[in-house]
C-alpha cells in the first residue's frame, strides 16, 4: 500500500492486523474488544495519559526510570522497588533488543536461559514473548502507569499486546525508532508501520480509552542539534494525530548547555502545538519529556550523580512534563535496582527543590529561541514541500536528499552529511549542514558560533572539535577542549 499521511481505515487497519497478530502465537491472545473492556477498568491513577495531563495541570514534573528484566516475577519485583524506594511517578518496562528486532525465536531462548541461570540474560522484558497474560500480570502487581520503552522499528504486535496489557503509553516512532537503531529498514518501512501503532492507539480513543504516544526525542543521543530533534518530534507528532491519537508527549535529550536545553523544550512545545493547529489536531492533549544526558558518562559514581541532578535542574527549570532518569550504573550497563533507584531520588531530590522554579526567559534564551525556531521552519517548510503537502512522502524524500540528517545514525537510509560540534559556551551547532536546507544566515550564525571556539582554543573549526565533544563528558567535561 503507498504510503500516505492519512488515517488509516478500518478496512486497512483490521486487514493488517490478521498478520500482524500471527508473527508470533501468544498475537493471537489478543482480543480488541475483552481488551477494551479490560482498559476501561484502568483506574485514573493507573493511566498513563491522564497523569500526564494532571502533572502538567500542577506544573509538576514526574520522574521515570528506564528498567527491564527477562523473567516476570523479577520484572515485577523491579518496578516495585523503582515505585516504592525510588519514588518513580511514572513506569517502564524496557524492552529487550531481540524483541525490537522482532526475533521473539531468541527472546524464547534468553527466558529459559535466565531460568536456568536464575539471572537475566535478556537486556530487557520480552513483551510479545510474555504475551497478554504476563503483561497484564506485570501491569496488575504494581501501583503505577506503565509504558514500554524500547527501539522497535516494526513495534506492530509489541503495540498489540502491551495496550490489551493495561499499558497505556508506547514509545517510539517511525523515525525516531528506525534511523537511531536499524541499519537497513527503509523510512517507508518505519513510517508505515508506526501509522499502524497509531492508529492502534486512534482506535483505543475511539471507545474511550486514553493512551499516550511519545517519540523519542534523543534519537542517536549524540551532538544532536535542537531544530534536528524537535523536527523529528514535530513529525511523529503529526503523524500520530492523523491517525488519531489525543496525547503526545514530544521529548528532547540533554545537550548540556543550559540556556540551549532549556530554549529546546520551550521551542519544542511551542513548535509543535503550532503544527498540531495549523493542521486541524485542535484536540491533542501535548506534554514534554526531557531525557537526562544521554551520552558517555563518567564510571565514577558521585560524578554520575552530577549528570543525573544536572540533567534533573535543566528538566525542571524547563518545565517539562517527565524527566526521563539515568543511573549511576549508566558507564558500565544494566543498573542494578539499588543504582536505579538511587538515580530516581536524587533525581526527584532536585525536582522537588525546584518545584515551580523557572528558567527566566533571558535574552540569551530569546536568542536562542530565533535561531532554533528558524533553523526548525526551513526543515518543516522544505520536508512538506518535498511530499508536495503529504508530510510521510516528504519525510521519506527528506532523508533520501539528507534534508533531515540525524547525526551518527546505523541507517543506511541516512544520509550523514551533516556534522555537529559545540560552540564556546557549549550549545550544538551545525558544523557542516550537508544538504540541510539552512537560509545563508543560519549557517553564517553557526559558523561564527564555531570560529568563536575556535579562537578561543587557538585551535582551527574542524571535525576534531566533534570528536573531542563525543568524548568529553565521559571525562569529566561538556566541551572537548584541546588537550
Ligand atoms: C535510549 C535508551 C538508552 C538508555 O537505556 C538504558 N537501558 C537500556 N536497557 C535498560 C534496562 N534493561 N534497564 C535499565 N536501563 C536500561 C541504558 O542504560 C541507556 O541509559
Amino acid at each position: 500500500m503507498k504510503l500516505r499521511n492519512k488515517r488509516l481505515s478500518d478496512g486497512e487497519f483490521f486487514e493488517m492486523r490478521k498478520d500482524v497478530l500471527s508473527h508470533w502465537p501468544t498475537g493471537k491472545d489478543v482480543d480488541l474488544k475483552e481488551a477494551v473492556d479490560y482498559l476501561k477498568k484502568v483506574p485514573d491513577e493507573k493511566n498513563f495519559a491522564k497523569k500526564l495531563k494532571k502533572a502538567k495541570e500542577e506544573g509538576i514534573t514526574l520522574a521515570q526510570p528506564r528498567a527491564g528484566v527477562a523473567l516476570i516475577d523479577k520484572h515485577i519485583e523491579l518496578l516495585n522497588y523503582l515505585s516504592k524506594e525510588g519514588g518513580a511517578d511514572l513506569l517502564p518496562s524496557t524492552i529487550d533488543s531481540y524483541t525490537r528486532q522482532n526475533r521473539y525465536d531468541e527472546c524464547e531462548v534468553g527466558i529459559k536461559e535466565s531460568i536456568k541461570n536464575n539471572r537475566s540474560l535478556l537486556n530487557g522484558f520480552p513483551a510479545v514473548n510474555h504475551g497478554v497474560k504476563g503483561c497484564r500480570e506485570v501491569f496488575e502487581s504494581v501501583d503505577k502507569p506503565v509504558q514500554a520503552r524500547h527501539g522497535t522499528p516494526d513495534s506492530r504486535l509489541l503495540a498489540e499486546i502491551i495496550h490489551a496489557s493495561g499499558w497505556t503509553s508506547n514509545e517510539g516512532g517511525g523515525i525516531s525508532y528506525n534511523i537511531p537503531y536499524a541499519k537497513g529498514v527503509s523510512v517507508e518501512k518505519s513510517l508505515s508501520d508506526w501509522q499502524y501503532c497509531d492508529r492502534l492507539v486512534g482506535f483505543y480513543g475511539e471507545q474511550g480509552i486514553e493512551i499516550n504516544r511519545e517519540p523519542f526525542g534523543p534519537l542517536t543521543g549524540t551532538l544532536v542539534p535542537p531544530s534536528m530533534a524537535i523536527v523529528t518530534g514535530i513529525i511523529e507528532a503529526l503523524l500520530a494525530a492523523e491517525q488519531g491519537v489525543k496525547s503526545i508527549t514530544v521529548g528532547f535529550g540533554q545537550c548540556g548547555n543550559m540556556v540551549q536545553d532549556v530554549t529546546a523544550i520551550k521551542v519544542l512545545e511551542e513548535m509543535t502545538e503550532k503544527y498540531l493547529k495549523l493542521y486541524g489536531y485542535d484536540d491533542v492533549y501535548l506534554t514534554t519529556v526531557f531525557h537526562q544526558w544521554m551520552g558517555g558518562f563518567p564510571e565514577d559514581e558521585a560524578k554520575a550523580f552530577g549528570v543525573i541532578s544536572f540533567g534533573s535542574a535543566t528538566a525542571a527549570l524547563s518545565g517539562a512534563t517527565k524527566v526521563i532518569v539515568k543511573t549511576p550504573h549508566e558507564a558500565i550497563g544494566i543498573p542494578t535496582k539499588e543504582a536505579n533507584a538511587a538515580g530516581i531520588r536524587a533525581t526527584k531530590m532536585v525536582l522537588s527543590m525546584l518545584e515551580g522554579q523557572r528558567m527566566p526567559i533571558s535574552k540569551e534564551i530569546e536568542a536562542e529561541m530565533e535561531v532554533v525556531k528558524a533553523e526548525t521552519a526551513c526543515i518543516m517548510d522544505k520536508t512538506f514541500e518535498l511530499g508536495k503537502g503529504d508530510l510521510a512522502v516528504g519525510t521519506v524524500k527528506a532523508f533520501e536528499l539528507g534534508v533531515i540528517d540525524i547525526p551518527f545514525a546505523p541507517s543506511k537510509y541516512n544520509c550523514g552529511k551533516m556534522m555537529p560540534a559545540r560552540d564556546n559556551d557549549g550549545a550544538v551547532r551545525y558544523l557542516m549542514a550537508g544538504n540541510v536546507p539552512f537560509t545563508k544566515e543560519l549557517i553564517d550564525f553557526s559558523r561564527e558560533k564555531l570560529e568563536e571556539r575556535a579562537r578561543y582554543e587557538n585551535r582551527k573549526v574542524s571535525f576534531q572539535m566533534t570528536v573531542d565533544d563525543i568524548f568529553a563528558v565521559g571525562k569529566g567535561r561538556l566541551i572537548g577542549r584541546p588537550e
